[in-house]
């Protein structure tokens, strides 16, 4: 079985949380970089006209964002599939939604997860939705600052 960890993050955490699933599975790793990089003026929360604002009140801006590279080298070697973001305004950051639009998941198996400072996982089921043809192992809402024992146990759970 060969196991592929993809995940997007901005400050960290949610690389964290792959590093562990991937120590855990023997994964691949695989950073995901949004094709327009976020500033932190763009990721200022604040400020009602930023970037992220702007996207998180508007569908069809959040639809835009582009990845950098939606293709993973030997994908169709790959059996099961991690995807990890940060949750932005109660979803997981939208520049992955690209790489779930844009691959297809015949034949593996895909596992979410979602690092946050308190909410929970709120578009599961939508993220669910946009990688067609994927048997769905289900989604993980983590801590920012998770401990390896939740995320091990988790993936334990997971029973792959
Ligand atoms: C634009 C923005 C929006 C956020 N929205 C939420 C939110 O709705 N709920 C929450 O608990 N945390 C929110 N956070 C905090 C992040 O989800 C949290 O710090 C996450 O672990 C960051 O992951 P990263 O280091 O991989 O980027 C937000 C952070 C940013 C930058």
């Amino acid at each position: 079985m060969k196991t592929l960890v993809v995940y997007f993050t901005e400050s960290g955490c949610t690389r964290r949380v792959a590093q562990t699933i991937a120590e855990a599975t023997g994964a691949t790793l695989y950073e995901l970089k949004a094709a327009q990089p976020y500033t932190s003026a763009d990721l200022d929360w604040r400020n009602s006209e930023s970037r992220v604002n702007r996207e998180a009140n508007d569908p069809a801006a959040r639809q835009s964002v582009k990845l950098a590279d939606t293709s993973v080298p030997d994908w169709d070697s790959y059996d099961v599939v991690f995807i990890g973001a940060p949750v932005w305004w109660g979803v997981a950051a939208w520049p992955i939604d690209d790489f779930l639009t844009s691959n297809d998941f015949t034949g593996k198996k895909l596992a979410a997860f979602v690092t946050s400072a308190s909410s929970s996982f709120g578009n599961e089921s939508e993220v669910e939705g946009m990688a067609k043809s994927a048997q769905w192992l289900g989604g993980k809402r983590f801590p920012s600052s998770a401990s390896d024992s939740a995320i091990r146990s988790w993936i334990e759970s997971l029973a792959l």
